[in-house]
């Protein structure tokens, strides 16, 4: 059997293979509470080596989506114990990816319907989610945010600690910071956004203190073998740009290096799209010297790999040890039993997009497993 599908240490966490269940935003958790329903999706998908869960706000104004879960409410604490119960009972492993949206939000979803925080007071040309007020769901442009005051840094890096705590509490294997696709950390992170001139913007070193002090402060909290961080170094989601991303990623895994991560997650190429986006004139951006960057500054952390990975790119990329672990994303929407169908190289169900975003059980938990068609 291929690399793939061996066990592995990830971290502290120990994984019965490489295949990771990606981070999905499902618009299922009314009130940002963890339901019955989000309960047995997880646990249907369990047999993954790794379930990382949806994006999941670490407060109120981290929140940015319709009907996303949180980790800020005795409520949802329960709901997400209940959710790790059940991957746990059925042999699987689970992390829960912390989220904070910075700007890609609108006021209808912030605490008193204020402005969305971020970097920056410069509005991203996006869309994020709502649920109207007939229930039926749509897309919005996202509200123009505040830039936050300097004083309000430490806030928000103790938000992100006291939801580390409250994530291992509720029983998650560990934590993965969302530091991609255009939300606050990377709105910091990019210099096409983060436009501040205080000792977080400017700077390709102020404009990662913000990652590295989340970093640090849910290291010291959890644990580094339980801390993870995704990256996407050139996905153009939520208006990011940055002029030179192999210089700022390079930057930012060789800090990344010193805290003995669980793993490193890589969106390669734009999130859901070409593999090879470039950011405005820059070459095709090189993986491989971003990770020797890591390994040559002292990193240890497995190294995850994410975007349009197929059974055979997700194969030679763990033979060739390019990746130690391989994230799947709407194949795991379809196929709930996707581990079983890439070892035994059989068809997988295709994901209906139109039940992506919102809604019921339907295109949610009712994809026909191997054992249900055969
Ligand atoms: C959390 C998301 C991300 O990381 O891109 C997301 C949010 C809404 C729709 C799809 C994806």
């Amino acid at each position: 059997m291929t690399k793939l599908f061996e066990p592995t240490k990830v971290g502290d966490i120990t994984v019965k293979n490489r295949i990771v269940m990606a981070p999905l935003t499902r618009n299922r958790s009314p009130g940002a509470i963890p339901n019955d329903l989000n309960v047995e999706y997880y646990r249907q998908r369990a047999t993954a080596g790794l379930i990382i869960t949806e994006a999941t706000a670490i407060t109120h104004q981290g929140q940015g989506y319709a009907d996303v879960p949180g980790l800020y409410s005795k409520e949802a604490l329960d709901g997400w114990k209940r959710v790790t119960n059940a991957v746990h009972a059925a042999g699987g492993r689970i992390v829960v990816q912390m989220w904070h949206v910075g700007r890609i939000s609108h006021t209808t979803l912030q605490p008193d319907g204020g402005k969305p925080v971020s970097s920056t007071n410069r509005v991203a040309k996006a869309k994020t989610y709502l649920v109207n007020a007939d229930g039926s769901g749509s897309f919005a442009d996202t509200s123009e945010p505040r830039a936050l005051e300097t004083a309000e840094i430490p806030g928000i890096i103790e938000d992100y600690r006291k939801a580390a705590r409250a994530a291992i509490d509720a029983g998650f294997d560990g934590v993965e910071i969302h530091g991609a696709n255009g939300y606050l950390i990377d709105q910091f992170i990019r210099d096409g956004v983060n436009d501040r001139t205080d000792q977080y913007g400017g700077s390709v070193e102020n404009r990662t203190r913000l990652a590295f002090d989340v970093v640090d402060a849910v290291v010291k909290e959890i644990g580094a073998g339980r801390t993870a961080i995704r990256i996407s170094p050139v996905t153009p989601s939520g208006e990011s740009f940055d002029s030179n991303p192999q210089a700022t990623f390079t930057h930012v895994v060789e800090g990344l290096a010193r805290y003995g991560l669980a793993y490193v997650h890589v969106i390669e190429g734009q999130t859901g799209g070409d593999r090879d986006y470039r950011q405005g004139e820059n070459p095709s951006f090189d993986y491989r010297a971003l990770r020797q960057a890591y390994e040559k500054a002292g990193g240890k952390a497995s190294w995850m790999v994410n975007n349009g990975y197929d059974r055979a790119l997700a194969i030679d990329a763990a033979e060739s040890g390019r990746a130690d672990l391989v994230a799947f994303g709407k194949p795991f929407i379809a196929n709930p039993d996707l581990v079983e169908r890439l070892a035994k190289n059989l068809p997988l169900n295709t994901p209906d997009q139109s039940t992506f975003y919102g809604g019921t059980a339907k295109g949610y938990l009712d994809y026909p497993t191997l054992e249900k068609v055969a």
